[in-house]
């Protein structure tokens, strides 16, 4: 049986995400996403899910920039999961949570419910944690603390959580994508759900950085049609003003147009590297 790691413990969103797609696994929970991807290069699992972008905060730069300059693993598939987020407290607080002396949860999490944070726990403190189930687990380990987490609706049921205001995410359209990465880049053998459609990832350097040099990039792809869904950019960390450019195409890498737009680019002096073409997956 494959073994798929996730960042832990049980009930992060990552957790459902890996257990809405894969089909006869076991699943490993990490404490960090850094050593979820070790997990892989390490041999412990063969594959890593691992969060990427939240249409409201946009991406978790740790993911990219650890598969980037850290474990270049191939991408062999994407997971986009709805997220709802709740507030939760032990039970024994129920009638006073707003009066909680802190509120935990995962700095993405905490950041997609700013304006509930604002209007409802003003000047408490907040703290971030490794995970939202993380959150979840330690207010109810920690019963003599009046401190809520927010989490989601598993979270609230594995860790004996009482939910007191549900759906606390600024905004309604509240999605996250996720990675899964392999070291032998073997796509996933045995699936729950049909997938939606293909992406291929690019990750691009340009060569200098004359006028007009992403523009001359953009249109190796504009003209082939090929339609893109993201364009992102990253430090290289090598000095101020020195990015790499994530690509993700919307379509499977073929014979000829990604080809081609790829010897395209290195013409013009850039740099390409294929960092995955794989099946994506829509969770309802
Ligand atoms: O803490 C979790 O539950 C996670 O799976 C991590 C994570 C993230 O890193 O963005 C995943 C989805 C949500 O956007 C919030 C947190």
């Amino acid at each position: 049986m494959k073994k798929v790691g996730y960042l832990g413990p049980e009930a992060t969103f990552t957790h459902i995400a890996v257990e809405s797609v894969f089909k006869q696994i076991t699943s490993h929970p990490y404490r960090t996403i850094p050593s979820c991807i070790d997990g892989v290069t390490d041999r412990e699992v063969d594959y890593a899910v691992v969060p990427l972008e939240n249409a409201l905060e946009g991406s978790v730069n740790l993911t990219l920039d650890y598969l980037i300059h850290e474990k270049r693993l191939p991408i062999v598939g994407e997971i986009v999961l709805p997220i709802r987020q709740h507030f939760m407290v032990h039970p024994k607080y129920i009638d006073e949570w707003q009066n909680v002396e802190g509120v935990y949860s995962h700095p993405h999490a905490i950041a997609q419910c700013h304006k509930f944070l604002h209007d409802t726990f003003r000047n408490k403190p907040l703290h971030e944690v490794t995970s939202t189930a993380y959150a979840a687990k330690h207010v109810y380990e920690k019963e003599d603390e009046k401190i809520g987490a927010i989490a989601n609706e598993f979270a609230a049921k594995k860790y004996g959580l009482q939910i007191v205001k549900k759906d606390v995410h600024d905004y309604d359209h509240n999605t996250t994508r996720f990675l899964i990465l392999n070291q032998e880049n073997a796509p996933l053998e045995q699936t729950l759900l049909e997938h939606n459609g293909y992406k291929t990832t690019l990750m691009i350097t340009l060569s200098e950085n004359p006028a007009g040099a992403l523009h001359r990039v953009l249109s190796a792809f504009s003209w082939r049609n090929l339609n893109l869904s993201k364009i992102e950019s990253r430090p290289m960390k090598t000095g101020l003003g020195n990015y790499f450019f994530i690509i993700d195409i919307e379509q499977k890498l073929d014979d000829v147009l990604i080809p081609g737009a790829i010897a395209e680019i290195e013409a013009l002096g850039c740099g390409v590297t294929l960092l995955g073409s794989y099946p994506y997956y829509i969770i309802k």
